[in-house]
């Protein structure tokens, strides 16, 4: 078994097809952008950090072997496709705010009369292929500041219970992952006594793949319905509940899987913490509450169909948004690689570091 969902190396650009998983791992080539944005937009890759990754590596293998004269056509050239493939998927923010980074980059590189349009060429790659290491390196970050929050409401010494929704793990991101990087973190202060993953119904991402992480890494851990989320909280006890995000508006509202709102409204009636576990590339200051925030409808063949096979009455008409967003009032706490922020925090850190880049 494989963990690995990007594969790169300068040039060449590999990804676990998720379609395939648990059954079968293999990877396809993406060759460029064309590539990419079907990726994305099938979910052959996904998960919000995974998404902006692939999308951006896609761009980076299509220019690599390109032969640039002038930093015009190299500036129009990446602009025009990392807004394409921004239209891939509309819900999580990274692969907009990934985009709207490199073009400033672009632009910033295309009006400095010292740079060259193959040194720019090659600024922009490394900038892109920084993302790989410093996704990694902030989940890490994300799963000992998560570990140690949810330690810090419990008796020393005593084991938690956790339970996640959807995959945040090494397959939605370039390594570890997010909600289950706090989970895996967790195991190895040997603090974890279970985890629970929901199926994450329709299109099974907790059965298919966060199930098969867990069993991977040789996690404790269970598998439970979506509609089984009460009577879990009322019969083991749970700690706390630990999920990814999407996108998290200025105010803590937060968008993330289908059914990740419920179990907020669930975990808020039996007083169980509810944490939202994402990097600040998920974090869309440009927009005060979840309001603003674009739900993906998928198709109605990846509800009405398991894998080929049609499971709902023929002729019914199915309702299938991809994610919900949970209000910052049923959310305890945003688990970032900067810290952990009440929900109402987070403007004001922003703020001050927005202060601080400008003084
Ligand atoms: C670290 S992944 C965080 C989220 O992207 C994840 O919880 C999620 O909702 C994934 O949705 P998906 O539709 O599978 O891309």
């Amino acid at each position: 078994m494989t963990l690995k969902s990007i594969r790169y190396e300068s040039g060449k650009l590999e990804i676990l097809d998720q379609l395939l998983l648990p059954s079968q791992s293999q990877y396809i080539e993406v060759k460029g952008v064309e590539d990419g944005w079907r990726a994305i937009h099938k979910m052959h890759v996904r998960g919000a950090p995974a998404i902006a990754i692939v999308g951006c590596l896609s761009l980076a293998v299509e220019i690599q072997p390109e032969v640039f004269t002038d930093k015009k056509t190299l500036r129009q050239e990446v602009e025009g496709k990392l807004n394409y493939l921004v239209s891939a998927r509309p819900t999580a923010v990274n692969m907009k705010l990934a985009a709207d980074e490199l073009i400033s980059l672009v632009n910033a590189l295309d009006k400095d009369e010292t740079v060259s349009a193959e040194q720019m060429k090659l600024k922009f790659l490394s900038a892109i292929e920084t993302m790989l290491d410093k996704d990694i390196i902030d989940n890490r970050a994300i799963g000992d500041a998560g570990a140690k929050a949810i330690l810090s409401h419990c008796p020393k010494d005593s084991m938690v219970r956790i339970l996640t929704h959807c995959n945040t793990g090494s397959l939605a991101t370039a390594g570890y992952g997010t909600a289950l990087g706090v989970i895996r973190s967790l195991h190895s202060l040997k603090r974890l006594e279970h985890v629970y993953c929901t199926e994450t119904r329709p299109y099974n991402q907790g059965a298919r793949l966060t199930a098969y992480e867990l069993v991977h890494d040789k996690i404790p851990a269970t598998l439970v319905c979506d509609s089984m989320v009460s009577a879990l909280m009322r019969a083991r006890n749970i700690t706390a509940v630990v999920v990814g995000a999407d996108r998290v508006a200025t105010n803590g509202d937060t968008a993330n899987k289908i059914g990740t709102y419920q179990i907020a409204v669930v975990a808020k009636h039996h007083g169980v913490l509810f944490y939202v576990a994402a990097p600040f590339t998920s974090i869309d200051f440009s927009i005060p509450s979840g309001e603003h925030i674009l739900i993906e409808e998928r198709p109605e063949h990846e509800m009405s169909h398991v894998a080929d096979h049609r499971i709902a009455a023929t002729g019914i008409s199915c309702w299938n948004p991809a994610f919900d967003v949970t209000p910052a009032s049923l959310i305890t706490g945003i688990i970032t690689e900067k810290g952990v922020f009440g929900p109402g925090e987070l403007m004001q850190h922003h703020k001050n570091s927005s202060d601080f880049l400008h003084s």
